[in-house]
């Protein structure tokens, strides 16, 4: 059996709070295996926005270790660390963070350019993408031209222009009506389905939640089952 594509071990993490610390997690562990989509369920200041960041290594623990891909990156450089996250993991976030003054095309294009492809290959795979995600015609497009749902299909592509095998999404349908929230969650579920993904999304959404490979939640400082 294949190892987990993304480990946590031992986390620890704390945030100042007045003369105190406010713990957030607590020997908290969670493993993820390659092709898994996995939500995070729990409520508002749970600490699911710091477990992702966390794991996607924009943060480090106070304590414990993240594996990504086999190797642990506690003690890796600043370089290595940042070669990681660009190239085995892809974000998405509750609103898209697109850069206003690019394209749809070139958000998606950018961040392929920057691991040292040419042009001419980064605007294919973008187009890839944006046609996949039914958004091709928006190609052109800045982000401000686009309805939610379409800068959220934008964002889902962008985070995997790369070919990451991670996804993290926080609350990635959170800032969209229902309907349009199914859409988007049916674009970003078949993408991670048929490139074989692992995916960590963080949900309110039990409805979305229930159609993953499993629920976790965050209780007493740790990832345990959601027994909902
Ligand atoms: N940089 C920080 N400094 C201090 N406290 C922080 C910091 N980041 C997060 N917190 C606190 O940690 C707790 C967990 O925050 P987090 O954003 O991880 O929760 P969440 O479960 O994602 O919440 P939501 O569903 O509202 O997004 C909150 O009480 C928050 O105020």
């Amino acid at each position: 059996m294949a190892g987990p594509i993304l480990e946590l071990k031992g986390i620890e993490r704390s945030y100042r709070e007045g003369e105190g610390r406010l713990t957030i997690l607590k020997d908290a562990a969670f493993s993820l295996k390659p092709g898994e989509m996995v939500a995070l369920v729990a409520p508002s200041g749970a600490g699911k926005s710091t477990l992702l960041h966390l794991a996607g290594l924009l943060e480090a623990p106070d304590a414990g270790e993240v594996t990504i891909a086999g190797r642990a990156c506690g003690r890796l450089s600043d370089d290595a660390r940042t070669a990681i996250r660009r190239n085995e993991i892809g974000f998405v976030y509750q609103f898209h963070h697109l850069l206003p003054e690019f394209s749809a095309e070139e958000n998606i294009m950018i961040p392929q350019m920057i691991t040292g492809m040419a042009p001419a290959e980064a605007k294919q795979r973008a187009g890839q993408l944006l046609d996949y995600l039914r958004v091709g015609h928006r190609a052109s497009h800045r982000p401000a031209e686009l309805s939610g749902g379409e800068q959220q299909r934008v964002a889902i592509a962008r985070a995997v222009a790369n070919a990451p095998r991670v996804l993290l999404a926080d609350e990635p349908t959170g800032n969209l009506d229902p309907r349009t929230a199914g859409y988007v969650f049916d674009a970003l579920e078949a993408l991670v389905r048929q490139s074989g993904l692992a995916a960590l999304i963080a949900t309110h959404n039990h409805e979305l939640a229930a159609r993953m490979d499993r629920v976790v939640t965050l209780d007493g400082g740790k990832v345990v089952p959601w027994k909902g």
